[in-house]
């Protein structure tokens, strides 16, 4: 058994045909216009097609409505939701029910209490995706791709009820010691396979699912 890879924010036809000729499991779209890494559902859906079936799409959005889900799904046709807001465990019954496909709940995380609210998602969601805090200095932050990790050792020895990613600031370099600290049976991956915010390295993505195909996780 392998580590599941996401590549998130793919916003180039050269960067999904990485992450496809990689061997990737999934490639995330970020539908949250404040990102450099924004795309229109549109976008999307070409971005899509270069991936040939052979990668599981991910919208990723922050805090949205409906009607601004239902374009999403409608247009860009993706496989899974991944809601990485303050989206209470209501929000995410309520979005699994309606658009019935599976969804990925975001937990910030920066101390141990941060994972007590994340078992309240345990319940709705599909999948817990764990990720860093967003810094508390930095008004203008995103609520991801901030490039940043957190404490891999929280995670280390904890069950969950459902399958989690892990994500945050992980790069080629970090990859093996963030999961054998953690435990992680799959990662997140977008910073880190970047030259500069919102512009992806395709060689850059290759390296990480290279460094991702040695890691088997621990039992
Ligand atoms: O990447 C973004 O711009 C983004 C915007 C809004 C919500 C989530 C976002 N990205 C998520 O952040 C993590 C990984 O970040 P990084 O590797 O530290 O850059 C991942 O889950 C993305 O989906």
């Amino acid at each position: 058994m392998t580590i599941e890879t996401k590549i998130c924010g793919i916003n180039s036809a050269e960067a999904m045909a990485a992450v496809r000729d990689g061997g990737a499991d999934f490639a995330g779209f970020i539908f949250y216009p404040p990102s450099p890494r924004y795309v229109t559902p549109e976008m999307a859906r070409g971005l899509r097609d270069v991936a040939a079936g052979r990668v599981k799409t991910v919208a990723v959005v922050v805090d949205a409505a409906d009607d601004e889900i239902a374009r999403i799904v409608e247009t860009a046709g993706v496989e899974m939701l991944q809601l990485h807001g303050k989206e209470t465990p209501g929000r995410v019954a309520e979005v699994r029910k309606r658009f019935a496909l599976p969804v990925m709940k975001s937990v910030a995380v920066a101390a141990p209490e941060d994972l007590d609210r994340a078992a309240t998602y345990e319940e709705v969601a599909d999948r817990l995706l764990f990720d860093a805090k967003p810094p508390k200095d930095r008004p203008d932050a995103l609520p991801g791709g901030n490039a940043l990790s957190f404490d891999w050792q929280l995670l280390a020895g904890r069950t969950w009820a459902r399958p989690w990613m892990l994500s945050g600031g992980l790069n080629a370099g970090n990859l093996a010691e963030a999961v054998r600290i953690s435990g992680a049976r799959a990662v997140d991956v977008s910073s880190g396979v970047e030259d500069a915010p919102g512009v992806k390295n395709p060689a850059k993505i290759g390296a990480l699912l290279r460094a991702a195909r040695d890691l088997h996780p621990i039992a």
